[in-house]
């Protein structure tokens, strides 16, 4: 059954909707395993969507994200503000208030956002900003804006979240490497992994990794990345294969800044819903041994969000 938009919102055409009834993963993650990139949206009748919005998603609450954490097997989440709420950053921070301190969260500003509200952001539970280089997905902010905001967030102990595609680093480069605090990369930076793994491309990644310490990736969204599948769905155990390799060389070579989300709701998917479960048992393939497991999704994701718990 297709699920809806509330308020005076209509879904984008196409659109699928997020997997109802997960599998219960086979893969148990260790015990207070952070979520470190998942969304929530709306409901819109409460937190409207954004006028500037690319898309209108079905919406996702935070009730049904804080259900699929208890189903996978995770403790926590890191709740990542989407381009459909624009920097009206209500519905995350209401998320992060409601979970009872299990939940932290990255927020989009802009440059006319107040010491005041970032403070308010901070106390709610938000530790980054995004920036967005998505094309599909938000419209140009000069650079020198995002520097001012990142000198601010900065010094509230702040992170920056970056996307973009691949095809961009070369001209992203100055800007990625001039940001004066800890940076965090979407989705590894989107390669094709129909290239070679050691081709330019994502070896000019690994490069940005290896000279910049405080660069930290997401090893998330192999449903996005994947050209040769197969999908995560119909128990399938050894999905998205052709992402594996590329994952597991940054996982394995950056144990230490590495972070590992669900993506839930997937926005934007345009070729099939992943059913989570699989999707939890895809972090095996690309994280071999507990160890690295452990530092990918619990040791990692609470240095950088819960430091204070961890004696940080
Ligand atoms: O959810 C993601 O990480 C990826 C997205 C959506 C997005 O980033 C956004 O709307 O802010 C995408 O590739 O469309």
């Amino acid at each position: 059954m297709s699920k809806s938009t509330s308020g005076p919102f209509e879904k984008t055409k196409g659109w699928l909707d997020w997997y109802e009834g997960p599998s219960k993963p086979r893969f148990a993650p260790p015990p207070g395993a952070v979520d470190a990139h998942c969304h929530v949206f709306g409901p819109g009748e409460k937190f409207p969507y954004a006028p500037e919005r690319k898309y209108t998603p079905c919406d996702a609450s935070k009730a049904q994200l804080f259900a699929l954490r208890d189903h996978l097997g995770f403790s926590r989440n890191v709740i990542v503000q989407a381009t459909c709420h624009g920097a009206d950053n209500e519905a995350m921070v209401d998320a992060c208030l409601s979970s009872q301190g299990k939940a932290r969260g990255v927020a989009t500003v802009r440059r006319s956002v107040s010491d005041e509200e970032l403070k308010r952001l901070d106390a709610a539970g938000v530790r980054g900003v995004r920036f967005n280089f998505v094309k599909r997905l938000v419209d140009f902010t000069p650079k020198d804006e995002l520097l001012e905001i990142a000198g601010r967030v900065a010094e509230l102990g702040w992170h920056v979240v970056i996307y973009f595609e691949a095809v961009d680093l070369p001209e992203l480069w100055d800007f990625f490497t001039a940001l004066p605090t800890t940076v965090v990369v979407d989705h590894m930076g989107r390669p094709d992994v129909s290239k070679a793994i050691d081709g330019p491309e994502f070896e000019l990644f690994l490069k940005f990794m290896r000279e910049h310490q405080n660069v930290w990736s997401k090893v998330s969204c192999p449903e996005r990345l994947s050209v040769s599948g197969p999908r995560a769905l119909n128990g399938e155990q050894g999905a998205y294969r052709d992402v594996v390799p590329f994952a597991r060389r940054v996982v394995e070579e950056f144990p230490d800044r590495v972070l590992w989300g669900t993506d839930w709701p997937h926005p934007n998917l345009k070729d099939h819903m992943p059913d989570d479960g699989l999707l939890v048992d895809f972090i095996p393939h690309i994280a071999p041994t507990a160890a690295l497991q452990r530092k990918l999704l619990v040791d990692n994701p609470m240095r950088l969000y819960w430091p204070e718990e961890i004696g940080g």
